[in-house]
């Protein structure tokens, strides 16, 4: 019996997962509408976390002029006094336009935007309950996408007050920059705050319980990023725990398993992030999550339920703004039989601390473990005339290339827009290149891109020497090879 539903397909979170979901859908002719709080439209990537962090690392290194201190000197400031009125200002003006974007594209697409938070009343009900007006609704949908997102997980020891103790979205409502602040947590989020506070001033203690911060990435850049954080004053306290943390009017305490205290203004937890999914009734609609909130799904994004589909951070790894849309993009074709490629396996990281650090494909230690031959050619931004023009004289990019068929096997890049040069890396991989490509190709000078020149170039020099060594030794002792 055909069954019919209010829409074909209901989306459940407007981050960038659910939007490019609602669009996909749309473009394919079908009947769509994303719900979400009414503050929260484009999700935690506009509101609390990508955008807003972004947005404030680029507010203080304009403001602090610390990009610029290598030409002018070390006491360079645009602003002498940096607060945090300077910095909000161009937060909301860039999340307030973002947002304007992300209702315009829906409208024109003629998905319905419907505020509040949804919840399973069967496999295909919904109820809404609006957050701002009470009003309460249900509707039907053929198809629903899951694109609740993640909120910072919190301990049930740590007191959160919102002022003296927060978490990474509360950071956004400090009223005055922190003299002082431990951050929990060195995953990407806190490396990421702790280096935008301590450009800033703020002295900044950063705890972790592993032993190393950032162990996916490159160890050299790790170690280069630590120097400058140092320089920096952030302090470091790996292999430690926090045990409690006490506050009062004057500031707070942590405490740490060893017994060690640290005296700060504030202190940040970035500690992991819990799924949305407590609200959302899944056993009324046969869905279970995990222990952290999260739901499995298939490689097309499909949960238990053949027709409910679940993308972006509430499905875990890798939890970024880029894959959720694309997993977005890709449930939804899925869910209308629209043939769709799989994502490439060759995806990029980009880390925006100060200074920034991107990679794509395989570090040396990776390699190294898989017994996989390569050399490596290193690039400084000190040596190349658009380093100097822009006063950026710590960046580096290394490319590693395989030895024997000459592809390029990963690229690691730290500095001023290594986000952004990681992608000719990328592209390079992605379509087979080798070494050869980059050193038989002219790039335009003077500029950063002229990183992969220079390692180019540096990775040829050690693969002739090798060669060459290696010929002389056959031609002088043909019998001992
Ligand atoms: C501080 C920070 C910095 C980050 N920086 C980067 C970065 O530089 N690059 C990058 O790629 N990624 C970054 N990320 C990760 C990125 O923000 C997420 O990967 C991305 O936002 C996930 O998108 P999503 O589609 O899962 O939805 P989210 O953006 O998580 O949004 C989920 C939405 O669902 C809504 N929702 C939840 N429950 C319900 C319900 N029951 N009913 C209706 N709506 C509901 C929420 O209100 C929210 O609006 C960062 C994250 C944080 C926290
Ligand atoms: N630039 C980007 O792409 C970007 C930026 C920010 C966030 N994100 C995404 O957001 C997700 C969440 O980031 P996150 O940093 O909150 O989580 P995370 O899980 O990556 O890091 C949390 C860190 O906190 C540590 N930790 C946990 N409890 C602790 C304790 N009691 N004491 C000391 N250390 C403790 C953990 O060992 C871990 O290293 C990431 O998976 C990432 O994909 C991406």
């Amino acid at each position: 019996m055909e069954h019919s539903y209010d829409f074909d397909l209901a989306v459940i979170g407007s981050g960038p997962g659910g939007q490019k979901a609602a669009i996909m859908a749309a473009k394919l002719g079908h009947k769509v509408c994303v719900i979400d709080s009414q503050r929260m439209v484009g999700g935690v990537c506009v509101n609390t976390g990508t955008i807003p962090s972004k947005t404030l690392r680029e507010a203080v290194l304009y403001l602090t002029g610390m990009q610029l201190r290598d030409i002018y000197g070390a006491s360079y400031r645009v602003k002498d006094e940096i607060t945090i009125s300077d910095l909000l200002s161009r937060l909301q003006h860039v999340v307030g336009r973002e947002t304007e974007v992300i209702r315009a594209q829906l409208i024109r697409n003629h998905i319905e935007l419907l505020p509040g938070m949804a919840s399973f009343l069967d496999p295909h009900t919904l109820a809404v309950e609006s957050d701002s007006t009470f009003e309460h609704r249900t509707l039907t949908a053929e198809k629903v996408v899951i694109a609740t997102g993640t909120t910072p997980a919190r301990p049930k020891h740590i007191k959160f007050d919102g002022v003296r103790i927060l978490d990474s979205d509360q950071i956004l409502a400090l009223d005055k920059v922190p003299d002082s602040m431990v951050v929990v947590g060195a995953g990407v989020i806190g490396v990421e705050y702790a280096s935008i506070f301590a450009a800033l001033g703020t002295r900044v203690t950063l705890v972790e319980k592993r032993p190393q911060m950032l162990d996916f990435c490159d160890p050299e850049i790790v170690e280069s990023l630590k120097f400058h954080l140092r320089d920096h004053a952030m302090s470091f306290r790996f292999g430690e725990e926090v045990a409690s943390v006490e506050s009062s009017g004057r500031g707070t305490i942590t405490t740490l398993g060893s017994g060690k205290k640290i005296a700060a203004e504030v202190v940040m937890y970035s500690a992991g992030r819990q799924g949305n999914t407590a609200q959302l009734n899944l056993d009324l609609a046969g869905l279970t999550a995990d222990a952290r909130g999260r739901l499995v799904v298939d490689s097309n994004y499909r949960t238990a339920m053949e027709h409910i589909y679940a993308v972006g951070d509430v499905i875990g790894f890798p939890a970024l703004a880029a894959t959720s849309m694309d997993q977005g993009r890709l449930a939804a074709s899925h869910a209308f039989g629209e043939p769709a490629n799989e994502l490439h396996g060759l995806q990029p990281i980009g880390i925006y601390t100060i200074p920034e650090i991107s990679y794509c494909g395989k570090t040396e230690a990776e390699l190294t473990g898989e017994s996989v031959p390569f050399e490596v050619g290193i690039s400084r931004y000190r040596e190349l005339a658009r380093g100097q023009i822009i006063g950026d004289s710590y960046g580096m990019l290394k490319l590693i290339v395989h030895s024997e068929n000459r592809s390029i096997l990963g690229v690691h890049v730290f500095g001023t827009n290594a986000t952004e040069l990681v992608h000719i890396g990328q592209a390079i991989m992605g379509c087979g290149g080798t070494v050869d490509y980059l050193v038989d190709t002219v790039l335009n000078y003077p500029t950063l891109s002229e990183a992969y020149k220079v390692a180019a170039l540096d990775v040829a020099n050690k693969l002739r020497a090798v060669a060459r060594f290696t010929n002389e030794m056959i031609i002088s002792e043909p019998s001992t090879l």
